[in-house]
């Protein structure tokens, strides 16, 4: 009978308790949402942290939050804290849990454990404790069950990463044991996670490069905002990748010890799924070539890199993002596509970490121009780092950065990355690493240029292809239609080149780009799609097919060679429109003496006969295309209206017209062969005699002639006896690559490009004074004239 009232009490007291808890289940996971949308939190500083004296000093100002200071009323948390919690409550609440385990049905020891609350009566405390161990059971069984699940997860995202890596170029990872540290010092000061130094390891980067020495500590211990600029091609990507690395992987290990001290924080501290860190490049080879970089780097991490570029598959992406990887490597206007829709990875995570766009209210921004600065709230919130190997900082940047005065300049083209770093809203006290020099070069390039004309250029081109094409060559033109222009020609010529430019289709880009990178002595013809960032090794030469428009354009450019500790040489074609930009070009990074490139003029009889032929084809060629092209249009565009198209030529108009192509395609056919034989053979000098051929260093274009001619020498002594008398005779030929070339001649053909400027504005004025001359004496004469007239 008494069951009766006690089980509805009992039921009554569950019903109770359920509620309460969900309510504070809520109220919990509400209040971690928040605190997983802050910044990543770096582990608290050892003791003997040689970085700790900055922990909480003013040189962090503005700097990262650790948990320790972040400002709960600010954010509305309730953090958990760990650290005030004394050892000996930790241990007091694991022997009471310990003790609850032992009696479990000691009815004493029960009403101890809920604080010696003695006015409930006994039945309902028990029905209440054996509730709680249900539940405890079940949490219990639950936190294994995600913990395996974790545990899957995280193993299979490394493997994921290693596989990925593994793929991307081959490389396995290195037996730890036969890594000698000693050669790996020079990390230490930098303090990586032991797993980034693993992948250091294996990668054999044997020590950090000047950029990655002054900007990690900056970045990953002192978590301050970095604009950094560096020489191309002296590992800036892993000066900002290694710290984002760095920074999650100690998040990581922060919450493990957590967890291991204090059980019950797993669960709300160890949620994962957020994006931490998002990197936009400006272009989609760029973005897939830094998410490569940088898994190869979190290869045994579970960091998950993701790349969101346009140009292929957006549903993909959007699976990509469902994943939730930590760190996203994107173009802009993708990312700003999946935004726009509603990708939930991107938009939970970046939103309120923008900076504030026009037209908000927000009382802490204000506005500028063309944009508005970020709240104090929000750059507190983010780590930002911007980094370029041409930031071209005013003199009073860093003082109106430091006083937090910034002003973005409408327009300012020069300096971009001052406004960029204005816009991403820097913090004032953000780390400016500056360690370009005053040329802003890499260091290990050769610049150089080759005066002639603009209709010469082609011939220039073929010549440095022919005889100096040794190694990856990258052909940069600043048109599309110039582009296409010298490709055709050289394929006509025999030469194999890819090409790389915004018009293309991803995929085709993507191709192009591996197959460079896959060709020993590959060419690519390029727009500067391809100046920014790319990081192929063995481009020895860059030829500025066309000037670019900018200093900063040029500097990039020439830095896809001597990338790293390579060095590389890098030619400008120069023709007389160009040499005043040039030389303003060449003033704004402080070097006026440039090398003349040097040009045996004997071959370029040869090299214009060459050109000369495939010009015309190329024109036959480029007509017979467009005509077919306007054809094609005409028919789409009359079957879409359903008109039919009448031939309205006459007989004698039809059969001059196809007589006409007969010749035209004829004449093709005759210099396509007359090219052939000039291409089979070795590019020769005016006083070439045919006994004698180009021997070592030849290029290998010269390289395929010289076999091919062999060959035909061969063929034609095995049926002649006669030729069986004449010996091939291989002399040596200047057929270096282009910065041996260049080294060859030594210093003096340098050439100070203010002195060409003044020598060509000197005899332009010389010309239009006898120009003006010339007309004075004319009118003088015609007045004489009309004078004499006139008396007679
Ligand atoms: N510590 C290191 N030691 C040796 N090589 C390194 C090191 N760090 C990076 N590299 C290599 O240097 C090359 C250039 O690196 P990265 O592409 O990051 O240069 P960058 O400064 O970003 O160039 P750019 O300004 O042209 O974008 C890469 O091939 C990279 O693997």
């Amino acid at each position: 009978m008494a069951s009766g009232p006690s089980s509805g009490r009992n039921n009554q007291t569950k019903k109770k308790l359920k509620k309460e808890k969900k309510r504070a289940r809520v109220k919990s996971e509400e209040q971690l949402e928040r605190f997983d949308s802050l910044p990543w939190n770096p582990s608290l500083p050892d003791k003997d942290d040689a970085y700790s004296f900055l922990i909480g000093s003013n040189e962090l100002e503005g700097g990262f939050l650790s948990l320790e200071e972040i400002d709960e009323t600010e954010y509305a948390l309730d953090i958990p804290k760990p650290q005030n919690e004394s050892a000996e409550k930790i241990l007091k609440r694991k022997s009471k849990s310990k003790k609850r385990k032992v009696s479990e049905h000691d009815d004493s020891s029960v009403a101890e454990d809920e604080g010696g609350n003695e006015e409930r009566p006994e039945e309902e405390e028990v029905v209440e404790w054996e509730l709680k161990e249900l539940k405890q059971n079940k949490k219990r069984k639950k936190k294994k069950k995600n913990k395996t699940q974790k545990k899957g997860k995280l193993e299979n995202a490394a493997e994921e990463n290693a596989e990925l890596a593994a793929v991307a170029d081959g490389k396995e990872d290195v037996d730890e044991e036969s890594v000698d540290e000693s050669e790996y010092l020079a990390w230490n000061e930098l303090r990586l996670h032991p797993l980034l130094m693993k992948s250091i390891h294996r990668l054999k980067f044997k020590e950090p490069t000047p950029i990655q020495k002054a900007c990690i500590p900056a970045a990953a211990h002192q978590g301050k905002d970095v604009v950094g600029a560096a020489e191309t091609g002296s590992g800036k990507t892993l000066a900002f990748g290694l710290p984002i690395l760095q920074r999650l992987l100690e998040e990581r290990d922060k919450v493990e010890r957590l967890i291991s001290e204090y059980e019950e924080a797993d669960e709300r501290i160890a949620s994962r799924g957020f994006l931490r860190a998002l990197i936009i490049t400006p272009t989609r080879e760029l973005a897939l070539q830094v998410t490569d970089h940088l898994k190869e780097v979190a290869k045994p991490t579970n960091v998950r890199v993701v790349p969101i570029v346009g140009g292929m598959s957006t549903e993909k992406q959007e699976r990509l993002l469902k994943s939730r990887p930590e760190i996203v490597v994107g173009t802009p206007g993708r990312l700003w596509e999946l935004m726009s829709g509603g990708a939930v990875h991107l938009t939970e995570s970046i939103i309120d970490m923008l900076p504030v766009t026009s037209g908000s209210d927000d009382a802490q921004s204000h506005n500028t121009e063309n944009c508005v600065t970020v709240s104090s709230l929000q750059r507190k919130k983010r780590q930002t780092f911007v980094f370029s190997a041409t930031i071209a900082l005013s003199a009073d940047f860093r003082k109106k950065l430091k006083h937090g005065s910034l002003k973005s300049k409408p327009n300012d083209g020069l300096n971009s990355i001052e406004t960029l770093s204005e816009r991403a809203g820097m913090r004032a006290s953000a780390a400016i690493i500056d360690l370009t020099n005053a040329s802003i070069l890499a260091h290990n390039l050769e610049e150089s240029f080759i005066e002639c004309k603009e209709e010469d250029k082609d011939a220039y081109l073929f010549y440095l292809l022919s005889l100096h094409g040794q190694g990856r060559t990258i052909i940069f033109c600043t048109s599309i239609a110039a582009l296409r222009h010298i490709s055709s020609i050289l394929r006509i010529l025999d030469i194999n080149v890819w090409t790389l430019h915004a018009q293309m289709q991803q995929r085709a880009r993507l191709k192009a780009v591996d197959r460079f990178r896959a060709t020993e002595h590959g060419i690519l013809i390029a727009t500067d799609v391809a100046a920014r960032g790319l990081d192929i090794p063995g481009v020895r030469t860059v030829i500025h097919y066309q000037l670019p428009h900018s200093a900063e354009v040029y500097v990039h450019r020439s830095g896809r060679t001597a990338r790293a500790l390579s060095d590389g040489c890098s030619i400008a074609l120069i023709s007389p429109n160009e040499t005043s930009k040039f030389a303003g070009l060449c003033k704004s990074f402080a070097k006026e003496n440039f090398r003349r490139f040097p040009i045996d003029i004997s071959y370029m009889p040869e090299v214009m006969k060459r050109l000369s032929l495939a010009r015309q084809i190329d024109k036959i060629l480029r007509k017979d295309s467009q005509e077919k092209a306007k054809k094609s249009w005409l028919e789409r565009n009359a079957e879409s209206i359903e008109l039919v198209l009448d031939d309205n030529d006459s007989e004698d108009e039809r059969v001059n017209k196809h007589k006409q192509k007969k010749a035209s395609s004829a004449h093709l056919k005759k210099m396509q062969q007359e090219l052939n034989t000039l291409l089979s053979r070795p590019l020769q000098p005016k006083t070439f005699s045919n006994r004698f051929l180009a021997g070592a260093g030849v290029s290998p274009v010269l390289q395929n002639q010289l076999e091919e001619l062999a060959r035909q020498k061969l063929a034609d002594s095995n049926t002649s006896a006669q030729n069986k008398r004449r010996k091939l005779v291989i002399i040596g030929q200047d057929c270096v690559e282009p910065l041996q070339a260049l080294r060859s001649i030594g210093e003096e053909a340098c050439q100070d490009l203010k002195e060409i400027a003044e020598k060509r504005k000197n005899m332009e004025n010389l010309r239009r004074k006898r120009k003006e001359q010339k007309k004075r004496l004319h009118d003088q004469r015609r007045k004489q004239r009309k004078k004499l007239k006139g008396g007679s």
